[in-house]
């Protein structure tokens, strides 16, 4: 299977084209998800990121009226679904790795799983805080940061596995992602300790970055630059969410910790309705992959919740 930074090298005069999905809410069916993002195959990304979700902690009530802490994962599958989308599309999956929820040993047995069903790309990621927490907590004997579960990954690339580090151990072939904030991620001290964390990740073996998502490209720009002037040269890609609701305009910049660009922001506050706040927001989005890609980008990384259309509003304006 090619890795993502062969299909980057390929690129010429086009980024490629590349999404992430999410798995459907527990019980949903896969043919559903299928048929969902069946439209976005017509661009042919070349590579599908799917996203882990790690379990989350709810009260619930019994019968006899008392409450119990129960754990649960809303959005289970994604090693299935990466192997649904290899077999059905055609195309490389990329499942999320996560530090959260995991132990040294999960970890080890999830690779090998991945590695059995010749899965060689990895976006590893530390992962959100488990709801209904407010911080990231490692489980015990789990990563606390990307950095130490990007070491664990090229320690498997080399045959070195967490107990075992003997000849006869087979070495995975993974591409290591890692992800990136050119607005600083949000418990960083400055942006300077971000970026040491963020060359840590780079040291440790990623191969490429994938962004958080941001709705001005100056701040691409800028932290590309950056990047370039102290020495990280590896593919660095874009990650774009198009706003589809005027609700998100609030909700964004609180989740993900951005800034969106006072044109926009006036333009979708004055907008009638959900509708006309998704054509401005497909317009922006427009505007702003047409400017990555004079800046040179070597792929367009949308989010897609898993829903086609406005993807494809602006794909088909794009590729
Ligand atoms: N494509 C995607 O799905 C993307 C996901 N994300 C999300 O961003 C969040 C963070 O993920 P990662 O960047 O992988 O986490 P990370 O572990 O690289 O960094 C998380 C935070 O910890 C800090 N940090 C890192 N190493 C540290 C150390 N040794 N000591 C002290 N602080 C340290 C970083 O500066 C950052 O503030 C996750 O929730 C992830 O899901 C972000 C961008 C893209
Ligand atoms: N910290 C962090 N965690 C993530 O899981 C994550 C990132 N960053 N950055 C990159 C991608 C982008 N992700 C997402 C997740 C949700 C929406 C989103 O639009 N969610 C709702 C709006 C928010 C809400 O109502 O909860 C939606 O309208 O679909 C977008 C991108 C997931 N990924």
């Amino acid at each position: 299977m090619p890795k993502v930074v062969e299909h980057l090298a390929k690129v010429n005069d086009k980024p490629v084209f590349s999404i992430e999905i999410i798995p459907p809410a527990k019980g949903g069916k896969i043919d559903e998800l299928l048929n969902d993002i069946a439209p976005m195959m017509e661009i042919k990304p070349p590579f599908i990121d799917v996203t882990y979700h790690r379990e989350e902690y709810i009260s619930v009530k019994s019968d006899d009226g008392t409450t119990k802490e129960i754990k649960t994962r809303k959005r289970p599958g994604t090693v299935g679904i990466c192997s649904a989308i290899m077999h059905k599309f055609d195309v490389d999956a990329v499942p999320h790795v996560l530090c959260g929820g995991f132990t040294k040993d999960d970890t080890e047995d999830l690779l090998i799983d991945l590695n059995y069903l010749g899965i060689e790309n990895v976006m590893a990621l530390r992962g959100d805080h488990a709801k209904p927490f407010s911080t990231f907590k490692p489980k015990t004997d789990g990563h606390a940061y990307a950095a130490e579960l990007i070491t664990q990954i090229n320690d498997m690339n080399h045959g070195k596995y967490l107990h075992e580090d003997a000849e006869y151990l087979s070495k995975s072939n993974f591409c290591i992602g890692a992800a990136a904030y050119p607005e600083k991620h949000f418990e960083a001290e400055s942006h300077e300790i971000d970026f040491d964390h963020l060359r840590a990740k780079v040291d440790a073996g990623a191969e490429y970055l994938v962004t958080q998502m941001f709705f001005d490209n100056q701040k691409y720009f800028d932290f590309v630059n950056k990047c370039r002037e102290n020495g990280i040269q590896i593919p660095i890609i874009p990650g774009l969410k198009i706003l589809s609701t005027k609700k998100q305009l609030d909700i964004l910049p609180k989740l993900f910790y951005l800034e969106m660009p006072s044109e926009f922001d006036s333009a979708v506050r004055q907008a009638k309705d959900d509708k006309d706040a998704r054509a401005i927001g497909i317009e922006w989005c427009i505007a702003q992959c047409r400017e990555l890609m004079k800046f040179g980008v070597p792929a367009l990384h949308f989010y897609t919740m898993s829903k086609s259309t406005t993807t494809m509003a602006v794909a088909k304006e794009i590729f």
